[in-house]
């Protein structure tokens, strides 16, 4: 039986983006130790001075450090507004985050001085699409990602549906291509993200500590879960679906 060899990291460091919230600001040089790949939620994390100039001081420090690890900066709505997340991710990009990752709920005009910006600094833009209640059929998700193609150009595009049925593993598993990461929510999303690195997007996403998705399983269950997927394997959970 042959083992299926995942597209092992490169240029992004690691098949698996380790996501970290619901700690404090201490983790961040633990975490560029044990990590090739993680995705900081500033939204989720908690900061020894919590307010935005002590946050994007603490951020701005790290990201200028010498770090080894590649860094994806993430800040969601709900913690902070609007111009408040769009100051963190200008600050990230202008401190040296390898990416930035801008979902589509910040206003368009928002992200597109993001765009410019992560261009000008060499900083990846990843453009992404959530769905907490469901995976949207396939066409609403191909035009999302032909829109964003079209208005930003992102270096990646990301899609996070929750997924309800083997359909909707169907729905995700098909977008996936270098440039675009999928990450399914929910029990049955697990298999997505375990297939996706072998069916060619870059990365998916799973937890450093406590999950930050519903169902996110931890880096190291989902390691041994794809590097333990054989080729007979991953036909026969094609041939499934
Ligand atoms: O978008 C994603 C994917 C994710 O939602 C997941 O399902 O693993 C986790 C988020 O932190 C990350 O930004």
């Amino acid at each position: 039986m042959q083992t299926a060899v995942p597209p092992i990291g490169e240029p992004y460091g690691d098949f698996i983006c380790a996501s970290v919230g619901h700690r404090s600001d201490y983790v961040f040089e633990e975490v560029d130790r044990r990590y090739r790949l993680y995705e900081l939620r500033i939204d989720l994390m908690s900061f020894e001075v919590p307010e935005l100039d002590g946050v994007a001081r603490r951020l701005s420090a790290f990201l200028k450090s010498s770090r080894r690890g590649r860094c994806i900066v993430t800040c969601r709505a709900g913690r902070f507004s609007d111009a408040e997340r769009f100051q963190l991710l200008r600050i990230a990009a202008l401190s040296g985050a390898d990416f930035i990752d801008v979902d589509s709920e910040l206003p368009f005009e928002l992200a597109r001085e993001l765009r410019e910006l992560s261009r000008t600094v060499g900083t990846s833009f990843i453009y992404s699409y959530h769905n907490f209640e469901s995976t949207d059929k396939l066409d609403v998700l191909k035009s999302w990602i032909e829109r964003a193609e079209a208005s930003l150009s992102p270096d990646l595009l990301k899609v996070a549906t929750l997924v309800c049925s083997d359909e909707d593993a169907e729905t995700l598993l098909s977008l996936c291509s270098p440039r675009v990461i999928v990450a399914g929510m929910g029990k049955l999303g697990v298999k997505v993200r375990c297939l996706a690195p072998l069916l060619g997007s870059p990365f998916t996403f799973a937890a450093a500590f406590e999950s930050t998705a519903p169902d996110q399983p931890s880096y190291d269950e989902l390691r041994q879960m794809i590097l333990s997927t054989t080729a007979d394997q991953l036909e026969k959970d094609l041939r499934r679906l």
